[in-house]
């Protein structure tokens, strides 16, 4: 064991209410809106092959060309209300917002900065609105804040020379200022996304960045942060030097996915994901493979048998409307989860051994098993093999109870299920197990092999 003054100050999952919250989520959405929406990729009439959102430092665009976007920043179409009708109607239970990214634009009126809303055509504030929308959904809200600021002229990628570290310090100040701004005007957000804190610059700052942790959850009790905020005195991140992890859940699963229960070492965890390969702000053409709702639906419901929340991005246009393909996306996946809900909201992992078929879910609000299943098997028989000593009693579909099945033991805690009927869905569907405790002695008689 290392002693550690700033590695992680708990062990193991937070137990309190607001976490439980979180945790029970299952489906969010990203929201990544700015001046980059605007050039969407393109510049000059030449299309840049890199994440949108990005193409500040791409070495055709000069980053003060890129800066006067703020004065074509002027979104008439936007409604908050819209949006959130559309998250509501997609079954989410919570949004992530970037407030700033990494080019330093606040979408909120910031007094730290000139480069905001504020001074943009729109003058307006869109981050209160977006927040008060939500709300009136009852979609809880996470600001999304990247450290990285790359028009503030105190940032830096590390600290060399004095007169870096005096920068930096101004820089530090700034970030604490616009942190606890943001959680002092929108008090109901219910956690902070950190972004940008990658580079020696903030790693080195371990003590700063934990006393800063503490400050704002002091200001803001249940305040839900993640893993990717802050570094250990070591410079090590995600998981301190002792191989515990920071935050309240890891940060780490960007794009990804974990494959077994063991990748994700009993934490709590988000999978933030893009519909295209690799783009999160509103990109004119979208290269390669675009996600179908069926990948997205199965990519749900694969982290939420792994204990996470799968959280969808949408990249709005610079106009405030959403692009046809992600509302599209989004009706689909909202009409799979107006059906199925139960087996996504309140889910955790099962503890079932993982099948071909698809996903165990169990519900923390119901105790039920969920099968969640996207590929029928030849023999169109459901293979499942049970914690040991738990017996299936009851098999049936959440579509509609009458399209039920017949379990069969076929092996000590193993079993078929049966559809009833020839199943040939157009969409993945669940079955519902409703289990019990196998009468005590009664093994089945299924006697191990001498080997
Ligand atoms: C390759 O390094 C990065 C760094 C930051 C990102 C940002 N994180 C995502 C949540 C988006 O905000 C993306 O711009 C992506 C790739």
């Amino acid at each position: 064991i290392i002693q550690l003054q700033h590695g992680a100050h708990r062990l193991g999952r937070r137990n309190d209410a607001d976490m439980a919250r979180w945790r029970a989520y299952g489906l969010g959405q990203f929201i990544h809106w700015g001046l980059y929406s605007i050039p969407a990729g393109e510049w000059n009439g030449k299309m840049y092959n890199g994440a949108a959102e990005w193409i500040r430092t791409w070495k055709e665009v000069s980053p003060q060309a890129y800066d006067s976007l703020i004065y074509r920043f002027n979104p008439t179409k936007f409604n908050p209300d819209s949006w959130a009708a559309v998250a509501k109607q997609m079954g989410v239970k919570y949004v992530t917002i970037t407030t700033k990214h990494h080019d330093g634009f606040c979408l909120w009126p910031s007094k730290f900065t000139d480069f905001t809303v504020a001074n943009s055509p729109y003058k307006k504030d869109i981050i209160g609105p977006l927040v008060k929308a939500y709300d009136k959904q009852g979609i809880d809200v996470i600001l999304y804040f990247s450290v990285m600021d790359w028009h503030n002229p105190d940032w830096r990628y590390d600290i060399k020379t004095r007169d870096d570290s005096i920068a930096f310090n101004r820089f530090k100040q700034f970030t604490r200022n616009q942190l606890l701004e943001l959680l002092t005007q929108y008090p109901s957000a219910k956690g902070l996304w950190f972004d940008g804190t990658w580079d020696k610059s903030w790693v080195k700052q371990a003590a700063f960045a934990d006393s800063l942790e503490t400050e704002m959850r002091k200001l803001h009790p249940g305040l839900i942060i993640g893993s990717r905020f802050r570094a250990d005195e070591y410079g090590k991140r995600h998981f301190d030097s002792n191989g515990n992890l920071m935050g309240d859940y890891e940060q780490g699963w960007e794009r990804k996915i974990p494959e077994k229960i063991t990748d994700v070492h009993g934490n709590d965890w988000d999978c933030v994901m893009t519909i295209p390969e690799n783009q999160w702000g509103y990109a004119k053409t979208w290269q390669g493979h675009i996600k179908t709702a069926d990948e997205l639906l199965e990519m749900l419901a694969k982290c939420v048998s792994l204990d996470g929340n799968f959280v969808l991005n949408f990249g709005p246009k610079p106009d405030g409307t959403l692009r046809a393909e992600e509302l599209s996306l989004a009706k689909a996946i909202g009409d799979w989860m107006t059906v199925n809900k139960e087996a996504i909201y309140n889910g955790e992992y099962a503890g079932f051994i993982k099948q071909d078929w698809g996903y165990f879910i169990k519900s923390t609000a119901s105790n039920k098993i969920y099968m969640l299943v996207f590929n029928i098997p030849v023999s169109g028989v459901l293979r499942v093999a049970t914690p040991s000593h738990m017996a299936i009693r009851k098999a049936y579909g959440l579509d509609n109870a009458a399209s039920n099945y017949t379990s069969e033991e076929i092996g000590s805690s193993t079993y078929f299920i049966h559809p009833n009927q020839q199943i040939t869905p157009k969409k993945p569907f669940v079955i519902v197990l409703e289990t019990g405790e196998e009468a005590k002695g009664q093994t089945g008689g299924y006697e191990k092999a001498k080997t």
